[in-house]
């Protein structure tokens, strides 16, 4: 198949071209996982499964400054951004490795004699590797999200092919050698990492033969792939999609710890993360002073050159995507109430770095949430701050939503902490942090149109599994 156009996104100049995958050679991927790949990897020993892990990731550590250079370029990050998401990887493999062989839910042992039917009879209930995963990556951490669905499909004793972001294929195939290199070439049809072009994606999810996809990416293309996965309906889907993350500062909260984090968690990574700020909740007696601090760090923001030491916000993925977004930014400030406190303008014709925008709405939320900017995932360097009186008001707003991943709390009320873990209609509900907090062992996962079913290392490794009973009558034992 055609190459793909590496591009650099920063300089948005074609730096390298990378091979693809042709649908031949997608469906030879795939016959290879099913008739190879799954008897190898279900017999392949736990200590092996172990020793692959533990290998990936001490190459991936030694590796660490050729990935990052590679992520700086393919996906114009910054210098820290990249070599956090390194580590992060790096770490995500150890964690796999550390749960091969332990299930957290789908392993037990039990007596049934306590009622007189059961009497002599014992069971033994464990994990079985689901099969062939067919792994669906996007553009944002194209590393650490890939390690985060191949490491638990290796540690559950699955094969897996792997669709990287046509925006940022090149870190996938560094990490096909890595593997490669850790044990898996031996093991055949063990994995298979296939950069594709756009037409040829459905075949990842349509394919007889996939017993199970995990994709992260758009609600849109998620819940589509769901509704078309082969097997009518039979086939697993593990789907982490996106959200408009909302910060609540309350009453009493820190307000400059408070602001600083938001400030980063909104912009970092110019935004483009599923549970990056993106609305912010100020109660009315903190607002002034957070929204003055919040106006000073977001306009003090180094941007730039990602290569530059200490840059934040760095460009977005494409033109295509910074366009998108200064329409909404746009329509959003053509609104009554809506105004720029930081940047606002548009990006010049063909760029893709947006300036990071920080915009206050109008009083009343119920108006704020009829603008796309607030209601829809925006995925880029843009916050938007609403003021509140009535903490329950706020997480009837968020609930009003499509949206369900992760919402941040500040507040120094334990009760009001209890309150949001309570009526928040979310995967995850972060006291004193921002929404953007996510440690790799945690489970993450979102509910609503953010999706369903769980990643982290665990967590991941049992939606992989599928789980078997042997029922032992021990009155006929030998
Ligand atoms: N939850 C999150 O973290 C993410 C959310 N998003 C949201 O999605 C928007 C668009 O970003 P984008 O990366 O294009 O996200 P998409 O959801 O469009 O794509 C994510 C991945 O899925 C693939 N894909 C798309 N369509 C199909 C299909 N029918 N079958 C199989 N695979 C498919 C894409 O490859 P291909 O391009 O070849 O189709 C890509 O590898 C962002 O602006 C953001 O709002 C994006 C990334 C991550
Ligand atoms: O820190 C992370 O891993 C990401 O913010 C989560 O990835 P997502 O944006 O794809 O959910």
């Amino acid at each position: 198949a055609p190459p793909l156009a590496l591009v650099d996104k920063h300089s948005l100049e074609t730096v390298a071209e990378v091979p693809t995958a042709s649908a031949d050679q997608i469906a030879s991927a795939v016959t290879a996982g099913v008739t190879e790949g799954k008897p190898a990897m279900a017999s392949l020993p736990l200590a092996a499964r172990r020793d692959v892990l533990n290998a990936a990731s001490g190459a991936l550590a030694a590796a660490r400054d050729d990935f990052a250079s590679a992520l700086m370029i393919e996906a114009g990050k910054t210098a820290d951004a990249a070599r956090g998401e390194i580590d992060r990887a790096v770490a995500t493999f150890r964690l796999c490795a550390d749960a091969v062989g332990s299930s957290r839910s789908l392993e037990e042992a039990g007596r049934l004699g306590a009622h007189p039917s059961g009497a002599g009879y014992e069971y033994v209930r464990r994990p079985f590797p689901i099969g062939l995963i067919s792994a669906i990556a996007p553009f944002n951490f194209p590393v650490n999200l890939a390690v985060h669905k191949i490491g638990p499909a290796i540690a559950a004793g699955c094969p897996v092919i792997l669709k990287p972001s046509p925006a940022t294929p090149a870190t996938a195939l560094m990490l096909g050698k890595i593997l490669a290199d850790a044990g898996l070439a031996d093991v055949p049809g063990s994995f298979s990492i296939l950069p594709a072009h756009d037409d040829d994606a459905p075949l990842f999810t349509s394919s007889p033969g996939i017993d199970c996809i995990s994709f992260t990416g758009s609600p849109k293309v998620g819940w589509g792939i769901k509704a078309s996965a082969p097997g009518a309906g039979r086939t697993k889907v593990v789907l982490e999609l996106g959200g408009n993350a909302a910060a609540i500062v309350d009453a009493g909260a820190d307000v400059a710890a408070a602001t600083s984090a938001i400030a980063r968690a909104g912009f970092g990574q110019a935004g483009q993360s599923c549970i990056s700020v993106q609305n912010v909740f100020l109660h009315s007696s903190i607002a002034p002073a957070a929204t003055d601090a919040l106006t000073t760090a977001v306009a003090a923001l180094p941007r730039g050159d990602p290569a530059e030491p200490g840059v934040v916000c760095a460009p977005m993925i494409s033109p295509a995507a910074a366009a998108a977004l200064a329409d909404k930014i746009s329509d959003a400030l053509a609104r009554p109430g809506f105004s720029a406190l930081v940047g606002g303008d548009r990006p010049q014709q063909g760029s893709n770095v947006v300036s990071p925008t920080l915009i206050a709405a109008p009083p009343s939320t119920t108006d704020a949430f009829d603008a796309p900017l607030c209601a829809e995932e925006a995925f880029g360097p843009v916050v938007i701050l609403h003021t509140f009186d009535d903490l329950d008001a706020v997480f009837d707003t968020i609930n009003a939503g499509p949206f369900g991943l992760q919402t941040g709390i500040f507040t120094p009320s334990l009760a009001a902490a209890h309150r949001a873990f309570n009526k928040l209609d979310m995967g995850g509900v972060v006291i004193n942090d921002v929404p953007t907090t996510r440690m790799d062992a945690m489970p993450y996962g979102g509910v609503k149109d953010s999706g369903e079913g769980f990643e982290g290392p665990t967590y991941a490794i049992d939606e992989f599994s599928v789980p078997r009973l042997m029922l032992i009558n021990t009155g006929s034992l030998l």
